[in-house]
């Protein structure tokens, strides 16, 4: 029979203080010190941070549609490799997530993983073409339970429209997740809009082209009394709204990626693909505010924006490539570096702002409390002292169209429990039907 029980001992808590944690049959059954083993499974976790399962609120899984990017099994182990127990699976596949039937579809995909909790975003207008709302209701009351809406991709740039979501979704206390880029302002854009586009002869994708859309909509949200997110974040004029808006009292929350905690845009100079993004790596201004942020609380969460390509869709030229960086693997390395090493944010920090904050905005049901005795027992195991280069043995996904190959970065991840069941352990994923044993163990259990 699979042991649905472990003992972490001597982990240490995301406040510094050292505990071992019960995990029984899925749920989080004591936190204390020199805790009874009780015939559990025991994992020495000694100098290893134990923080929540990680919660990404904006991850591109591409199945149904571009299985040739990734799948849902290949996200979501790209999500447990990387610490994440629940990804929000964003719309944008094919067909569209626009429907009740869709969305159903992609939790099941996630159920049949067992890599992590797959929590499905319904887009905003059918098949994200910007003309008319989609079944945003049908979503909501779907087994699915939908309560965040995205045209990601795409901004929903009509402010009727725009009008139109947000009150729609009040009904369900639901939130549109706006991907701000004013269309006009960014036709054939290649790169942030500045010195360096200047130089290399690319057409620049100006910041007020994302800043023009933040401004209008926190404006909308106070207007019709809705809830708004903004996606990606990824300039020091969007934080200024963003901080505006919310001494204001305007119910908008916001998230930047980690590439753009890390990134600037000079590395586009090299004209390799890999870092080409949307919205675009910006200036070390930029980034400097986005971190500032991120730290201040104007920006609520870090999300990854994990987007799968194929080789044949970067190794070309810049501008044939398309946009997208992975990085679920990734992300609680990059925040370690951008925020932890550099003294912004402490480690109960990125607890707040990778899995507690995400699951809150998301409604996740009974999920946001963080590590706490009574919730489900979704936890990474982290080693914040470890350090590697960081390779394509570093991937779990589909694809390689990382910004950080051959790069140095901070941490590693040990262990990640997702429901109570190893997907990680030891540094090594677990084999499928070990987690799939494990998860129905668990569910009969339960
Ligand atoms: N963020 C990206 O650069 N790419 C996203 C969609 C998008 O936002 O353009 C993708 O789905 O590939």
């Amino acid at each position: 029979m699979t042991n649905s029980s472990f003992l972490l001992r001597g982990a240490t808590l995301a406040d510094g203080s050292t505990a071992d944690i019960a995990i029984v049959d899925g749920g989080i059954t004591g936190i204390g010190s020199g805790l009874d083993a009780f015939g559990a499974t025991v994992v020495d976790a000694a100098g290893l941070l134990a923080l929540p399962g990680l919660v990404d609120l904006h991850t591109h899984l591409r199945e149904p549609g571009f299985e040739d990017s990734e799948t849902v099994l290949t996200g979501t182990r790209a999500a447990a490799a990387g610490g994440f127990t629940t990804v929000f699976a964003m719309a944008n596949t094919s067909p569209v997530a626009d429907t009740a039937g869709l969305v159903e579809q992609e939790l099941a995909l996630g159920e049949a993983s067992g890599y992590a909790t797959v929590q499905p975003i319904g887009a905003v207008t059918t098949g994200l073409a910007g003309e008319r709302l989609a079944e945003l209701g049908a979503m909501a009351s779907s087994r699915a339970r939908v309560r965040l809406f995205s045209d990601d991709g795409f901004c929903v740039s009509d402010p009727l429209l725009m009008r139109r979501a947000l009150e729609y979704v009040k009904a369900f206390d639901g939130a549109i997740a706006q991907h701000a880029q004013e269309p006009r302002l960014t036709v054939g854009a290649q790169m942030n809009e500045g010195e360096v586009s200047t130089r290399l002869g690319l057409t620049g994708w100006p910041a007020v082209a994302e800043e023009a859309i933040i401004a209008r909509d926190v404006l909308l949200t106070e207007h019709v009394g809705s809830r708004l997110h903004v996606c990606h974040v990824s300039t020091a004029g969007s934080v200024d709204i963003i901080r505006w808006a919310k001494a204001r009292g305007i119910a908008v929350t916001a998230e930047v990626t980690p590439h753009h905690l890390l990134l600037t845009d000079d590395l586009a100079e090299s004209y390799d693909a890999r870092f080409k993004v949307n919205p675009p790596l910006r200036s070390a201004e930029d980034v400097e505010a986005v971190r500032a942020g991120l730290a201040d609380g104007t920006i609520d969460i870090v999300a990854t924006d994990h987007a799968p390509h194929p080789d044949q869709h970067k190794d070309c030229a810049w501008p044939e490539a398309a946009n997208g960086m992975v990085g679920l693997e990734s992300a609680l390395s990059v925040v370690h570096a951008a925020m932890v090493d550099t003294g912004l944010i402490e480690w109960s920090d990125v607890a707040r702002v990778l899995s507690e904050a995400p699951a809150r905005i998301g409604r996740l049901e009974g999920m946001g409390t963080g590590l706490t005795i009574g919730s489900r027992a979704d936890v990474v195991l982290y080693d914040t002292r470890a350090a590697r280069a960081f390779g394509v043995e570093s991937l779990a996904g589909k694809s390689a169209n990382s910004p950080y190959l051959g790069r140095r970065l901070p941490g590693r991840v040990v262990a990640t429990f997702h429901r109570g069941v190893p997907t990680v352990l030891d540094g090594r994923l677990r084999p499928h039907d070990e987690v799939v044993a494990g998860q129905k163990a668990v569910t009969a259990r339960g």
